[in-house]
């Protein structure tokens, strides 16, 4: 996975360069391998949720994520430390909680991207999972929301309408804009479709952090 150049990125809060993500990526937590890892494991989460796999792969696989665990278990690290989600110079923030968006266009206040969800992110007869359509708006609208030297908020409310099965697998087209800003608050729109037909719609309000929130 190739890591992206800073203005592809869909919205990092400004702030976060000054704390020293735009350096090379070997010194930044995870390293220089952390993308392949998450995509790696984006792939492995998309393939195990389309097999049924013999009783002698499961036990297999089991055993193996059982020695991982372990191994993992003893070089846990405080939050912010982490790679994982904190990667921002790589698709996805570097996790696989998320679907891979990629960012095409931005403006000042509006943002054009693709997004393919993958199986794992299926919900059931070859729809979408709602919470992971609810997820990608926070997401992005939640980044989104923070850029361009605003200060960073929290989502208080997001409300989304399914219009129609998103399906998975298939390259999608997002679009997210501001509505309206006053005060702390911040209102933004989106927008998810399948060609030309609307699959879901998302209403998002952001609360600006005081200083003693952050
Ligand atoms: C180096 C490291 C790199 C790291 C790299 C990481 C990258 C990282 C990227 C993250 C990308 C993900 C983005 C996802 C974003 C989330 O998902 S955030 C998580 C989900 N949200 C939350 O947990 C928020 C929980 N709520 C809160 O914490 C508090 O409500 C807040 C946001 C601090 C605000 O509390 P407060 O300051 O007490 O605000 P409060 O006075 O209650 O309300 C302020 C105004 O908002 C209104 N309001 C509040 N709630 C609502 C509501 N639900 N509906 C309508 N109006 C409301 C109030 O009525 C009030 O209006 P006015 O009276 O001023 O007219």
């Amino acid at each position: 996975m190739v890591g992206l150049s800073w203005a592809e990125r869909i919205g990092v809060p400004e702030s976060f360069a000054l704390a020293g993500l735009e350096m090379d990526p070997a010194r930044l937590p995870g390293g220089t391998g952390w993308g392949e890892l998450a995509g790696e494991l984006r792939g492995y989460l998309d393939a195990l949720v389309g097999v049924d796999p013999p009783a002698d792969l499961v036990s297999e696989m089991a055993e193996q994520l059982r020695s991982w665990r372990e191994r993992l278990a003893a070089a846990r690290v405080p939050e912010r430390d982490q790679p994982w989600g904190h990667r921002v110079d790589l698709p996805a923030r570097g996790q696989a909680l998320a679907p891979h968006v990629e960012m095409l266009d931005r403006g000042d206040d509006w943002l054009e991207a693709t997004v393919v969800f993958g199986r794992f992110h299926l919900g059931g007869h070859d729809a979408v999972h709602g919470g992971a359509v609810a997820l990608l708006f926070d997401e992005v609208l939640g980044r989104f929301s923070d850029t361009h030297g605003r200060p960073a908020a929290r989502t208080v409310s997001l409300d989304v309408a399914f219009r129609a099965v998103t399906p998975p697998e298939r390259e999608l087209r997002l679009r997210v804009w501001f509505e309206r800003e006053h005060g702390r608050k911040r209102q933004l729109h989106g927008e998810l479709r399948d060609g030309d037909v609307v699959c879901a719609e998302a209403r998002a309000l952001f609360i600006v952090l005081r200083p003693d929130q952050g």
